[in-house]
């Protein structure tokens, strides 16, 4: 078990997990992965438990900050020493994503401050997205040559419209009201209610999932929390969405500079700081992932995300991965400046994004296979 989470099961049969590494915004690690995973397997098989929830602690205190996502650094340390927990941590963070996906009791994510990457993959899949005011969403992993995992393929191109392919290419950080309007989250709570709200997750009476769900929805109507956006509230512009319908990144980049107003041009300021190659491979996967189950995107990620860390199909050693160099600028050396290779939208080809979808393994061999 990991001493970054914590556990606790309330007399009333409420698992409660408190995600404890605040000076790494609760990061997560394989240690973390796996003492998750312990949790709501057990859990779920224990009659007496009706309902799981979880939180983060920031530096103030409980609450404040959710999760911002995978280990980076880990990540860019493993790819360089040839660590083979790197791959285990793929495989076992995915086939969490999907147990907390197909979770048969209430599941309830407070995602108050940062929900990045991992930190949407622990939360997405629950029956009860709580976001706040402080709330800061984001797929951002273009930004660190990556492409949104942990079943974003899935969740993002369940959003309204192309908003999925919005925040999948330029990594665009959202809040409580886009979360609430794009489908992203269930509740919208002021922060400052968290603590009594955690509380009363103790105090419920229920003898079943189905009658804590009941409760548990009840007491949030009680409380007030909304369900939908605040009136008036226009998270995206429309030029800007419809830009994302083209049919591929260049489309999308002249839809931008034909509309010309300041929130295309901006959006087309951001994209061009995303990795090109990766762009690219995220519209595909986009595209492709609305048409799948929630198993078979996952699989196709874990083909990506294996591609990424070794991109032997580029002529390219782990080291000299986009995801490494990507990670490097933000986290390591944190210059703010990638190297990206290509550099530019325009110099990605086909038969450099083509590859990423084709997968290193047969079917019966495959990491996630079992998966259902
Ligand atoms: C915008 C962020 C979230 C916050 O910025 P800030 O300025 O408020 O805070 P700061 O960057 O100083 O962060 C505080 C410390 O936390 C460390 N940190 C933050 N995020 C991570 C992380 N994901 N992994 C490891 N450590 C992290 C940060 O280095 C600071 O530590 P020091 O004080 O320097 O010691 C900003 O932090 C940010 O952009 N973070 C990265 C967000 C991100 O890219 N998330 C997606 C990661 S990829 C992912 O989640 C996929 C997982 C699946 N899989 C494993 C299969 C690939």
């Amino acid at each position: 078990m990991s001493e970054l989470v914590h556990l606790e099961r309330t007399p009333n049969g409420v698992g409660r997990i408190t995600l404890a590494r605040p000076k790494a915004l609760n990061a997560l690690d394989l240690g973390m992965v796996r003492a998750l995973t312990q949790a709501l397997l057990a859990w779920r098989d224990d009659p007496s438990v009706v309902a799981v929830a979880i939180r983060g602690t920031s530096k103030e205190g409980p609450f404040g900050a959710f999760c911002a996502g995978g280990d980076i650094r880990f990540f860019h340390q493993a790819a360089l020493a040839g660590d083979a927990r790197l791959e285990d941590f793929f495989t076992e963070e995915y086939a969490l994503n999907h147990l907390i996906h197909t979770y048969p009791k209430p599941y309830i994510a407070f995602m108050d401050g940062v929900v990045m990457g991992g930190g949407m993959g622990i939360s997405q899949g629950g029956r009860w997205r709580i976001v706040t005011e402080r709330t800061k969403m984001a797929m951002p992993e273009t930004n660190i040559g990556l492409f949104p995992d942990v079943a974003g393929g899935y969740f993002l191109s369940r959003c309204p419209g192309h908003v999925g392919e919005y925040l999948g290419l330029t990594g665009a950080v959202i809040g409580a009201d886009a979360a609430l309007a794009w489908g992203l989250a269930d509740r919208a709570a002021p922060a400052a209610d968290l603590p009594r709200a955690w509380d009363a997750l103790a105090q419920l009476d229920a003898d079943s999932p189905a009658a804590f769900d009941a409760a548990w929805a009840a007491w949030m109507d009680a409380a007030g929390w909304r369900s939908a956006p605040a009136a008036g509230a226009a998270p995206l512009a429309p030029e800007v969405q419809a830009a994302f319908a083209a049919p591929d990144v260049a489309g999308i980049v002249a839809a931008l500079e034909a509309a010309g107003t300041d929130a295309a041009r901006h959006t087309l300021t951001v994209l061009r700081q995303r990795c090109p190659l990766m762009v690219h491979v995220v519209l595909q996967q986009i595209r492709r992932a609305r048409g799948m189950a929630l198993a078979d995107e996952l699989r196709m990620e874990r083909d990506l995300v294996r591609h990424c860390f070794h991109p032997h199909h580029l002529g390219r050693s782990p080291a000299q991965s986009e995801t490494v160099e990507g990670i490097r600028a933000l986290a390591v050396d944190k210059d703010h400046q990638p190297r990206w290779n290509p550099a530019r939208l325009e110099d990605v080809t086909p038969a450099m994004v083509e590859p990423f979808f084709v997968s290193p393994w047969p079917a019966h061999a495959h990491p996630l296979r079992d998966l259902a």
